[in-house]
């Protein structure tokens, strides 16, 4: 008898919910319920499924099973399907054990039954990196026992499952499989050598130890053993931190395109807030209230779910985009062109003159080179996407695009300005105007042209071929209609996109903008540079503030921050150090010195003269050095280097430039290289609570000056003690209605914004 297992669809049949994964084997357990699982008082009790309903019930039946596998098979779905007799699959399935992107391990058996199916090697392979196969690997692999089309699948198991009780084909229970394992030295050895890789991966994530020491406990103790200790494993990690910030983050990426402050966080903690609020306690006299606000909790959360306001919200179809211009061909703009030929756009390549575009077009070659050298791409294919490339010297051949993106090096306003009136000449009217620009207000860049409903921002994060990140810029007269289509280029280049408002920075460089500041600002005042670095980078940062701007060039550095100190200057500090470096013709890692010296292979090593030019910004900017900040403990030097950019996280959610907090976690993990076991920044942030930040911040502000100033927003929560994530401000007008009422709304106008006010920071109404 066969049996087509889905557990994830199972558990939520049982909740009475439809499944989000139709026509598909598994995606694993579900995810919201971890929430649930990490709040409850009463838990099942370790083993409950791993060992009693699927081991002893499943793979002991009398009855065999086999798995029909098409589609997805990922964690607790393979994990069933490796319990059943066999697994017949279709040759484009997938089939992975994803936990460790979780933060937590396989639990159904995955660490025990993947090893004797497939060997040691390829299964740590598959779980610590979370790399799935297709059906046609894991059939050679013999995770699978058969390949079959997708017509035959059901027929076919059913078949199969008649021979296994005739006894015509074997009855395997997987756990007690032998033949696929190394003998034990050799086994200890294999996981030595992946407990040292996972060390030097991941230094700060303490889950892939445990993995590897359930499935060595399983080699040396025996599966059932091993069983038991992954189930007690499973038990803690699943209520770890780490487990808490990557569950947000599964969830967060996934709601950029959606609004609302009860998707995100909430969502991803498997309950909706509505059960979570005391409607009895707070309307003990007046049941009608009670009613009140379940409906009227109940129809806004069906009107913010799934759309961002304004935008996805007014039924507006994608318009098919045949054709995109780019203008220059530099890093970004070969980044942007790669990222879109690879998903079969047709492009043009602009540049000023000859040399230029030969070198441009030489870097898209480079990259899908690359690709062809990691075995990503064949070269039939990359030959394919190289002929969706024409070089322009001119706009004469951009007169039937669909959108243009503008990449010019330099962040020069004017030179922007120039730029977009030409494309306004030259491209189509229906064309879409994007730049790539990282910090310029587009409302400066269109100033000069008349179709300004057709500007809006394409912020790609370099190489812009690999980072997943593009952040969608709308000014308050971009139509909707264009950012409709922006969002579906972005879901086809397989990028995550996050929809902001308009303002200089936007919202990643808002946010990293005190990041490089502050630690001006403690250098100036004697912190070390290398110190901070190492610091920084042992938090789980890609690298530290100084070898940041080194890698960036000094020249962009000097030009984004000339930017942020024109429109926020109470707020900027204005140190010299980078100035006083570039006038020694040192402007970063180009120039093989910056903070750092570097080798011909690019290797950092500090530089004892820097401590010269410290001194002489330090005389420049009048201060001195202060023994506290030059002996600062690690915990000192994160708090001061993240808690202003927490700060001015806060404003941007507040000035309603992102529309929710965990939009900004997404922007500083994918965009700022936030690490992701974090959550994010709000809501690593809210893991110290608002007063906290908020009492460090106004200290500071007090004994360095008012770049430590908490905001507003920052204030009003540390106040109520309420967590960072929540938006107060949002009416119902503000959310049917679209961007320019969360603006108007955020003034605090409107009757709604009141009410949900009073609703989410649970205070009580008085009446
Ligand atoms: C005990 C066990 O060992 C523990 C486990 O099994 S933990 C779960 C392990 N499984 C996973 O990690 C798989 C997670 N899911 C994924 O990687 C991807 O969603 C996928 C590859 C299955 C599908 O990707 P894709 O087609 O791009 O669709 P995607 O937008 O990601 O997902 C579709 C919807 O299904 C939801 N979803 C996917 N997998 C889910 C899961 N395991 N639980 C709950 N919801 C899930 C998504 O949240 C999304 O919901 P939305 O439409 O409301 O936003």
């Amino acid at each position: 008898m066969s049996r087509q297992l889905s557990l994830q669809n199972s558990f939520q049949a049982w909740r009475g919910e439809e499944t989000t994964l139709k026509g598909k084997f598994s995606g694993g357990f579900d995810i919201s319920a971890f929430g649930g699982i990490q709040e409850a008082k009463e838990r099942p009790k370790p083993g409950l499924i791993s060992v009693e309903i699927i081991t002893d019930t499943i793979e002991a039946a009398r009855k065999p099973s086999v798995a029909a596998i098409d589609g997805l098979a990922l964690g607790g779905g393979l994990e069933v399907a490796m319990a059943c007799n066999a697994r017949l699959s279709t040759p484009t399935s997938q089939l992975g054990l994803p936990e460790l992107q979780l933060g937590i391990i396989p639990g159904f058996g995955g660490t025990q039954r993947l090893p004797r199916l497939v060997g040691l090697p390829k299964a740590l392979e598959m779980i610590l990196a979370s790399k799935p196969v297709k059906g046609k690997e894991a059939f050679s692999l013999g995770l699978v026992d058969g390949l079959v089309q997708p017509n035959d699948l059901v027929n076919t198991a059913r078949q199969w499952a008649l021979d296994i009780l005739g006894r015509r084909r074997p009855w395997v229970a997987s756990l007690y499989k032998t033949d696929k394992l190394e003998p034990l030295g050799e086994a200890r050895e294999i996981l030595k050598f992946a407990r040292a890789q996972a060390r030097q991966r991941a230094p700060n994530l303490y889950h892939p130890l445990v993995c590897i020491d359930v499935i060595e406990a399983g080699i040396v103790a025996g599966p059932r053993a091993g069983l038991w200790k992954e189930a007690e494993a499973f038990e803690k990690l699943v209520q770890s931190d780490t487990c808490k910030s990557l569950v947000h983050l599964f969830f967060a990426q996934r709601g950029t395109t959606k609004y609302g402050m009860f998707c995100g966080v909430h969502k991803g903690f498997g309950s909706s807030p509505l059960e979570k609020v005391p409607f009895k306690e707070w309307f003990p006299e007046c049941l009608s209230g009670y009613w009140y606000w379940i409906l009227f909790i109940g129809v806004l959360e069906r009107i913010i779910y799934g759309v961002v306001p304004g935008v996805t919200d007014r039924g507006l179809v994608p318009r098919q985009i045949k054709k995109v211009a780019i203008l220059g061909g530099g890093l970004m703009g070969s980044g942007i062109a790669t990222a879109l030929i690879l998903s079969n756009y047709p492009i043009i390549l602009k540049e000023i003159n000859g040399k230029f575009l030969d070198a441009g077009i030489n870097r898209i070659k480079a990259n899908l080179k690359s690709r062809v050298k990691k075995g990503k791409m064949t070269k039939e294919n990359f030959e394919k996407a190289i002929s969706l490339v024409t070089g322009s010297l001119n706009y004469e051949s951009f007169r039937d695009v669909d959108m243009v993106i503008e990449v010019a090096v330099i962040e020069n306003v004017s030179l922007k300005q120039q730029i977009f009136v030409d494309l306004e000449k030259y491209c189509p009217p229906h064309c879409i105007l994007a730049s790539n620009t990282s910090t310029i207000d587009l409302n400066l860049i269109g100033e000069k042209i008349k179709s300004k409903d057709r500007i809006v921002g394409a912020h790609f994060f370099s190489p812009a071929h690999i980072m997943p990140l593009l952040e969608i810029v709308r000014t308050k007269q971009t139509s909707p209609q264009v950012i409709v289509d922006v969002l579906d280029i972005s879901k086809k280049i397989k990028k995550t996109p996050v929809v902001v408002g308009n303002c200089t920075g936007f919202a990643v460089n808002r946010m990293f903008f005190p990041y490089t500041q502050v630690a001006l600002l403690l250098v100036e005042r004697g912190a070390d540079v290398y110190q901070i670095d190492r610091v920084i980078t042992k938090f789980g940062m890609p690298m530290g503030p100084f070898r940041l701007v080194d890698l960036v060039g000094f020249g962009v550095a000097i030009a984004t921050g000339s930017q942020f100190i024109q429109n926020f200057p109470e707020r900027t500090y204005k140190s010299m150090l980078i100035p006083l470096l570039q006038e020694d013709k040192r402007a970063g890692e180009t120039t093989r010195k910056g903070f750092y010296l570097y080798d011909d292979k690019r290797r950092a090593s500090p530089d004892p003269e820097l401590k010269n030019y410290i001194e002489k910004a330090r005389g420049i900017s009048g201060v001195s050095v202060d023994p506290k900040l030059a002996k600062l403990q690690e915990k000192d030097i994160i708090e001061m280097i993240f808690f202003p950019v927490v700060n001015e996280a806060c404003r941007v959610l507040d000035e309603g430039i992102a529309v929710k907090a965990a939009d900004l976690d997404i922007s500083a993990i994918m965009g700022m290289g936030f690490p992701p076991y974090r959550g994010g920044i709000i809501f690593w942030a809210d893991s110290f609570g608002s007063k906290y930040i908020y009492s460090r911040l106004q200290k500071w502000s007090e004994l360095y000056g008012e770049f430590f100033k908490p905001c507003a927003y920052l204030a009003a929560r540390a106040a109520k003690g309420i967590p960072l994530e929540r938006l107060a401000n949002v009416s119902l007008w503000s959310l049917a209605s679209g961007w320019d009422c969360v603006q108007i709304v955020l003034s605090h106008d409107s009757f709604f914004a009141a009410l949900l006010d009073l609703f989410l920071t649970q205070e009580k109404i008085e009446t």
